[in-house]
């Protein structure tokens, strides 16, 4: 059994392992027509600046849901990595929401069972330096919308910029949801793991009924399905 900083360090050398292969490698998990999934540049449709930051974006959890033939081979441990790191980042999840719930009054079921079984999706970004910062974005101000999202920095190339504040609608406002952008660096490349953790039940993105309760408070969202939830967020959060 490796430990999770096992885990960690072999996810982090992986990813920069697989960035600094040459184009025609990386093109192998290309993103497809009309896909989400693979190897690209996922936010040239932003107007404006160059788009500087090369991306793979892939669904990890529930493992039905994955599509493996997108998933880089190279180094060739990626994918078993891949696969462990998934899972602790689940775990990490599944504490920190805990630790939430905590801080929040209610009952750790109340949160827990908002994340348990959800999607987990990963982005790994690769922004290479630019020598003129100001005429290219790694990524455009937006906040990330789904439950949870946890970082990991591979090397210590600062960029990501926080803004502002947003909202965040389980926690009925308790927990925001930080606007955010990535800025890039003149000399030095910049490399992340991110991974976004869905949080809904029954479908619905609503404020948790035990926080309402806990707090005596009115819900300041209104219940929304998650398809439609993601729809509206999808479409003005990275414009
Ligand atoms: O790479 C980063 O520092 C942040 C990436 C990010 O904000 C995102 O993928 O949503
Ligand atoms: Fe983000």
């Amino acid at each position: 059994m490796e430990s999770n900083e096992q885990v960690v360090n072999e996810m982090k050398d992986s990813t920069a392992r697989f960035f600094s292969l040459p184009l025609e490698s990386k093109k192998t998990v290309a993103v497809r027509e009309n896909g989400i999934e693979g190897f690209g540049h996922h936010y040239s449709r932003v107007s404006g600046k160059l788009d500087w930051a090369e991306s793979v974006i892939l669904v990890t959890q529930p493992i039905q849901d994955r599509n493996p033939e997108l998933w880089p081979t190279n180094p060739s441990s990626f994918r078993d990595t891949l696969d462990k790191f998934s899972i602790e980042m689940t775990s990490l999840t599944m504490r920190t929401v805990g630790f939430m719930a905590a801080d929040l009054g209610v009952e750790q079921e109340a949160l827990v069972r908002a994340f348990r079984g959800r999607r987990q999706n990963m982005s790994l970004h690769h922004y290479p330096p630019c020598r003129h910062p100001d005429k290219v974005i790694g990524i455009t101000p937006h906040t990330d919308g789904l439950g949870l999202t946890v970082l990991l920095q591979v090397d210590d190339t600062p960029g990501l910029q926080i803004k502002k504040d947003g909202t965040q609608v389980l926690t009925n406002g308790a927990y925001r949801s930080v606007e955010h952008r990535v800025l890039i660096h003149a000399r030095k490349s910049r490399t992340t793991v991110v991974m976004f953790h869905d949080a809904h039940i029954d479908g619905m993105v609503q404020p948790i009924q035990e926080v309402l309760k806990h707090n005596g408070a009115e819900a300041r969202y209104r219940s929304i399905e998650k398809l439609e939830y993601m729809k509206g967020h999808f479409s003005v959060g990275r414009e």
